[in-house]
């Protein structure tokens, strides 16, 4: 099966310029949405990962199953005024606009080794906060996970040093 058979692309939206990849087809479609989370889970099995953590609103349709494959908890980043316990927050850009992105002081202990679970990679502004709110609550990014890559944005060159995985490339 071809994922990428999956994804809508529609052009100029939301704003003029953007070429937005759609995943709601693959959303609609139990046996695409079913091997997008095994071949998450397949990349992480073997990693030794304490908890996945997932970005507001998308990454939580990916994150959580991915989290009950794997039998462990689930850490929701949220944008802001949504947590309702002592939150981090950092301020971060997108490939359309800013944004601000949240996360519970307890949620991490320390040494905890977290996977990140979204569901596209464009400039790597949204990761790259999730990934310093994980770190700031003490815990290990050990590794970010992507449906999508947009390889021409180079949201790689945010993230050295960290395991990245995806499973669709697009150059823009
Ligand atoms: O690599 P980046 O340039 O940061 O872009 C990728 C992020 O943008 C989208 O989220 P968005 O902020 O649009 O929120 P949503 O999930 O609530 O739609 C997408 O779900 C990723 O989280
Ligand atoms: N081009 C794009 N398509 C879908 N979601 C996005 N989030 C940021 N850029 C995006």
């Amino acid at each position: 099966m071809d994922l990428r058979d999956s994804i809508r692309i529609i052009e100029n939206f939301p704003v003029e310029g953007i070429s937005f990849k759609d995943i709601t087809p693959l959303l609609a479609d139990g046996e695409a949405l079913r091997e997008a989370i095994n071949q998450i889970v397949n990349h992480l099995k073997d990693k030794n990962i304490d908890m996945i953590a997932g970005p507001e609103a998308r990454g939580f349709l990916f994150g959580v199953p991915v989290a009950n494959e794997l039998g462990i908890g689930f850490i929701p980043v949220r944008k802001p005024g949504k947590l309702p316990y002592d939150t981090y927050a950092v301020e971060y850009d997108l490939e359309y606009g800013k944004d601000r992105l949240e996360i519970h002081k307890d949620a991490i202990k320390p040494g905890q080794r977290i996977a990140v679970v979204d569901d596209l990679l464009a400039t790597g502004g949204t990761v790259a906060a999730v990934s310093k709110l994980i770190e700031e609550v003490g815990g290990e990014v050990a590794s970010l996970n992507f449906v999508i890559e947009l390889t021409d944005l180079n949201g790689r060159d945010k993230l050295q040093g960290y395991d990245i995985n995806s499973l669709i490339k697009y150059d823009i």
